[in-house]
């Protein structure tokens, strides 16, 4: 009996972390090996946030996935003060612009402290005439389990102030999230493999779990049920992007664990699997490339990846870098990517 195959065209990853320095080259061939391409952010310590830093960044990520063929879609870490020529001066390098509210994960210091509608209005309306995303990691200082909740009115202050600016909700966690994209045209999302699979009780429920440790941090089950529930439906305005970000095993299995969790290598294989328990196969090829292409208005890299209904036991380490599932067994492997 032949095996169950099931075709990727043109996988896309719309929210990556990719590091840099030893880390990148390590990881880097993780996504560049499966992947079309994929949204890089910017969070680098000091943060991208320069035409010339942009295009040293593109050229270290294409010199660490070596032949792989694969399209880093570049970002600028957002700031108040950038103004029309600056943004018009790199429009060419770059795909989007990655908004953090100031401290709130992972290298975001020197993101924005204010949600001033007037304050960033400069910056904002010339993003959105030069049609340049703004990504945006929602999360309030508040209560951990409210934080995305609470920037759902920031959210819909931007979406309503600059109408045609194209806003994305990156990693979508919660059902507040999810009922916001259906309220205003201009808000798109991003969803990650693990916030389909997990809530809050997997991470902590039992003994910490480091490696599911991550900002947003996973909710609550209703939440995770609006979540798979666009996404299984490749609802047009929701796209696939792992946040899969990869710390040093020491980094996480430590007193002060770092937030981020590491997927891209298990990526295609664990969402064919959800899919197909689900019944929904038909719509992954939509919410793994699809829907980006639309959203983002990008022609990707042609590259076909053939998944195969075959195990898949996952290695405990990536060059020190422990992945979600590490030593488990998936039921997906994938078995051959064939470019052009
Ligand atoms: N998601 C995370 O928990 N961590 C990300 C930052 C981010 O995407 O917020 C990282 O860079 O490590
Ligand atoms: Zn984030
Ligand atoms: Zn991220």
């Amino acid at each position: 009996m032949p095996s169950t195959t099931v075709r990727l065209d043109a996988p896309l990853d719309m929210h990556l972390h990719l590091r840099d320095g030893e880390m990148l080259n390590n990881i880097a061939k993780e996504s560049a090996q499966t992947f079309s391409g994929a949204v890089v952010m910017p969070n680098l310590v000091p943060p991208v946030s320069s035409k010339a830093e942009i295009v040293a960044y593109r050229e270290r990520i294409m010199k660490a996935i070596g032949e792989e063929s694969f399209i880093p879609y570049m970002t600028l870490f957002f700031k108040p003060e950038y103004d029309r020529v600056f943004l018009e001066s790199l429009r060419e390098d770059l795909t989007s612009i990655k908004l953090y509210p100031a401290g709130i994960t992972t290298n975001s210091e020197g993101g924005v402290s204010g949600f001033d509608v007037e304050e960033l209005r400069p910056t904002l309306e010339a993003m959105s005439d030069l049609n340049i995303p703004l990504c945006i990691h929602g999360e309030t200082n508040g209560f951990v389990m409210d934080r995305e909740a609470q920037f759902v009115p920031i959210y819909e202050k931007l979406a309503t102030a600059f109408p045609k600016l194209k806003i994305i909700m990156e990693h979508i966690t919660t059902k507040e999230s999810v009922e916001a994209l259906e309220r205003f045209d201009n808000l798109y999302a991003t969803i990650t493999l693990h916030h389909l699979l997990i809530t809050l009780d997997d991470v902590a429920g039992g003994m910490l779990q480091p490696h599911l440790f991550c900002k947003p941090i996973a909710k609550r089950p209703e939440d995770r049920e609006a979540l798979l529930n666009i996404a299984l439906k490749a609802h047009p305005k929701v796209m696939f992007g792992s946040d899969s970000a990869p710390h040093p095993k020491h980094a996480k299995e430590a007193c002060g664990c770092a937030a981020g969790v590491f997927t891209a290598p298990i990526a295609l294989q664990v969402l064919t699997e959800l899919f197909e328990t689900h019944n929904s196969l038909d719509n992954l090829q939509a919410f793994i490339s699809g829907n980006a292409r639309q959203v983002y208005g990008i022609t990707p890299l042609k590259k076909q990846v053939i998944l195969e209904k075959k195990p898949f036991t996952v290695p405990a380490d990536y060059k020190g870098v422990v992945p979600m599932y590490a030593g488990e067994r998936l039921a997906y492997s994938i078995r051959e990517v064939k470019h052009g």
